[in-house]
């Protein structure tokens, strides 16, 4: 059955939503992993590197004066863990965005995100993304795709950085703000994570689950929230 919709916002979340969840934590973190230390040691100039360091010891416990060794195996606990700590976000964006630079990194969506991507942007849509991931991460791994550039699709970036944890109803008033203050109802968010979505609800959005066959929430409880199984089961019109 499809469900149909109208909204002038679309928000996206990235892992589980557009991109199989193996491919953030199998593929991109696999990326990150070996570079950490290397890129933290080559930056040591760098405001970004400073600052993710320097809250790395601090969110960990770690002397002020540890040394490269024991913050990047703070950082590989959080991965293990998929914590998703800001300060290793923004080192993980900063690496991943040469990574795309190169054409080592090229993304690759689920069958059915593209199309259904272009078609809202086509129908008047305006599109923007809230992950976890660090915005200039979000924004790389748009640039380099096995469809081509598909950073014009989207208007804005939100992480936990520019909005706040994706399980808090204040994150969604924050971006709700950013996007210029749009009626909430006139917003749809779309995501794998039922709590994402209970907090964006309460912010007065409207809401959508993905419980895509094979990924870590497709069994999960959606409670009241619309569910699809792909982007193929959804309609969303411009209001
Ligand atoms: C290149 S974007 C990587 C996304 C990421 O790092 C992540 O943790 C995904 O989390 P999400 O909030 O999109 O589920
Ligand atoms: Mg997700």
């Amino acid at each position: 059955m499809t469900e149909v919709l109208r909204a002038q916002w679309v928000v996206l979340d990235i892992e589980g939503t557009l991109m199989p969840t193996s491919a953030v934590h199998v593929g991109l973190y696999d990326f990150a992993r070996p570079r950490l230390g290397p890129w933290i040691d080559a930056h040591p100039d760098s405001e970004l590197v400073r600052s993710a360091v320097a809250r790395t010891k601090a969110e960990a416990g770690l002397a002020d004066d540890a040394g490269t060794a024991e913050v990047v195996a703070v950082l590989h606990r959080w991965m293990a863990e998929d914590r998703k700590a800001a300060p290793l976000k923004d080192l993980q964006g900063e690496i991943w965005q040469q990574g795309y630079a190169s054409g080592e990194l090229v993304s690759s969506y689920f069958p059915d995100v593209v199309g259904a991507l272009r078609a809202w942007h086509a129908a008047g849509l305006a599109l923007a993304v809230f992950s976890s991931g660090a915005v200039k991460g979000q924004v790389a791994s748009f640039s380099n795709t096995t469809d081509g550039d598909l950073t014009g699709l989207f208007r804005s970036h939100f992480d936990t950085v520019n909005a706040g944890p994706k399980r808090e109803a204040p994150s969604y008033a924050a971006i709700t703000a950013g996007l210029g203050d749009p009626d909430p109802g006139a917003v749809v968010f779309l995501s794998d994570v039922p709590a994402e979505l209970d907090a964006a609800a309460e912010a007065g959005w409207q809401t959508v689950g993905l419980a895509r066959a094979g990924e870590p929430y497709a069994d999960a409880d959606f409670g009241a929230h619309l569910v699809v199984g792909t982007f193929d089961d959804l309609r969303i019109e411009a209001a």
